[in-house]
């Protein structure tokens, strides 16, 4: 078969297995040309490896200097009469197989992060399989549903505004338009709902549970990522119910750093930068924040993708040979200084003024942002022969 994108609205609808490869090796041969990460973490498990920061962390930390061996735990969809499977399926194979010609372990377990059953399936492996104890957990799981760990009750989070509504525009990648649209306030259940599925709770809880089944070694670390933006985003944002959660992700990464301390450990918040990643195609009124960001930091020389961002974090700032990890007065690491630079955002704030239905893709980087996206899905990669057969009957051979 010979696979064509299909997308609908902001979803990509299936996934190119070839250019899903093609990435994953771009990202570590951009990695393996980067300054190392030295003194990093061996063995470490990613709650949310698939795709977006989780991949960009797992490929940095296995093929960027510290030669780790990492467990990704996701959710992802494989081949079947349904259709081709998501890009997330084949980036969790294809980096298998990359890191196993290094000699690495990279084990994967597709399957609801939420679940009782995973976290005990990850613990046998690391206890039988993994040496018994990991150094890096790295929390980076997006989504828009979690069950209550108690009821099984689903809540589900909604985007937002916390006071006034706000109206903007937003792109259909499907159709290459922009969309007036108004974002609604959220009611009080819809803000607590949105910070139990994208809040802390269960960072923390996947935490305690590693704690209890002593597989946390002494000085074992936690990460989990955040994003704040300028204040041209914060009504949709950082004041709204994903801003919510994230002040919670932020007090529940103290919390841990308290608990942790007893191991030597650290638990910390990596602020990073707005990227075009599956999750962030979603937050209504967002892209022409994007849009803007991507063309003035692409001018400046100043933009990162998701792998740039992740091995600046840990070979500058997570790892090397400092005492302690930079953060700052709220002990956040801000792998977003870039994007905040001033000089930056009073370029993006001029260009956001202009930004209108008919020349966002003129004023904005609408090519960068929708490359990103096709290229998220396996498409629109150089090198990739397109028009090449794909055999659907080895796809369904390829195991995680
Ligand atoms: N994209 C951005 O611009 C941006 C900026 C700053 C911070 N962040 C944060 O980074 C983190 C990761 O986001 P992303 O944009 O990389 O998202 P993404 O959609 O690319 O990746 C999400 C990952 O979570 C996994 N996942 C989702 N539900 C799961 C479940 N129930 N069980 C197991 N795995 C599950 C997916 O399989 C995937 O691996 C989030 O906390 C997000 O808020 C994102």
């Amino acid at each position: 078969m010979i696979i064509k994108p299909i997308v609908k609205g902001v979803v990509a609808r299936n996934a190119h297995p070839t250019g899903c490869k093609q990435a994953i090796i771009n990202q570590i041969n951009y990695v393996k040309a980067e300054k190392p990460i030295v003194n990093g973490a061996k063995k470490v498990l990613i709650l949310g490896a698939s795709s977006g920061f989780g991949l960009a962390s797992r490929i940095s930390l296995a093929f960027g200097g510290a030669s780790a061996d990492t467990i990704g735990v996701s959710f992802e969809r494989g081949p079947s009469e349904k259709g081709i499977g998501t890009a997330g399926w084949y980036n969790n194979i294809f980096f298998r197989e990359e890191a196993e010609k290094q000699g690495l372990i990279a084990k994967n377990f597709v399957g609801d992060a939420f679940s009782p059953q995973t976290r005990e399936q990850v613990i046998d492996y690391i206890k039988s399989e993994f040496g018994g104890k990991l150094d890096l957990v790295i929390y980076s799981l997006a989504t828009g549903v979690r069950p209550d760990p108690v009821t099984g009750e689903l809540w589900r989070s909604s985007i937002k505004t916390i006071g006034e509504p706000v109206t903007g525009p937003t792109i259909n990648i499907e159709t290459d338009t922009m969309e007036q649209m108004t974002v609604g306030t959220a009611t009080d259940e819809e803000i607590d709902a949105t910070e139990k599925v994208m809040g802390g709770d269960d960072w923390a809880s996947w935490i305690e549970i590693l704690s209890e089944a002593d597989v946390l070694d002494k000085g074992c670390k936690t990460l989990a990522y955040s994003y704040i933006g300028a204040k041209s985003t914060y009504p949709i944002y950082h004041q709204g119910t994903l801003g919510r959660a994230k002040t919670h992700l932020h007090a529940t990464g103290d919390m841990l750093n308290n608990k942790l301390a007893k191991i030597g450990g650290t638990a910390h918040v990596s602020v990073c930068k707005a990227l075009v990643t599956k999750a962030s195609v979603y937050i209504p009124a967002f892209s022409p924040y994007i849009l803007a960001l991507y063309k003035v930091m692409k001018e400046k020389g100043l933009h990162e993708g998701c792998i740039e961002q992740m091995q600046r974090l840990f070979a500058q700032r997570v790892y090397g040979d400092k005492s302690a990890i930079p953060v700052d007065n709220q002990r956040l690491i801000r792998i977003d200084d870039w994007e905040l630079d001033a000089g930056v955002q009073s370029e993006v704030d001029k260009l956001i003024a202009k930004i209108a239905p008919d020349n966002f893709a003129l004023v904005g980087d609408y090519q960068g942002y929708k490359t990103d996206f096709m290229q998220l899905n396996g498409f629109e990669l150089p090198g990739v022969d397109y028009q090449a057969r794909v055999d659907f009957d080895s796809l369904c051979q390829l195991q995680p």
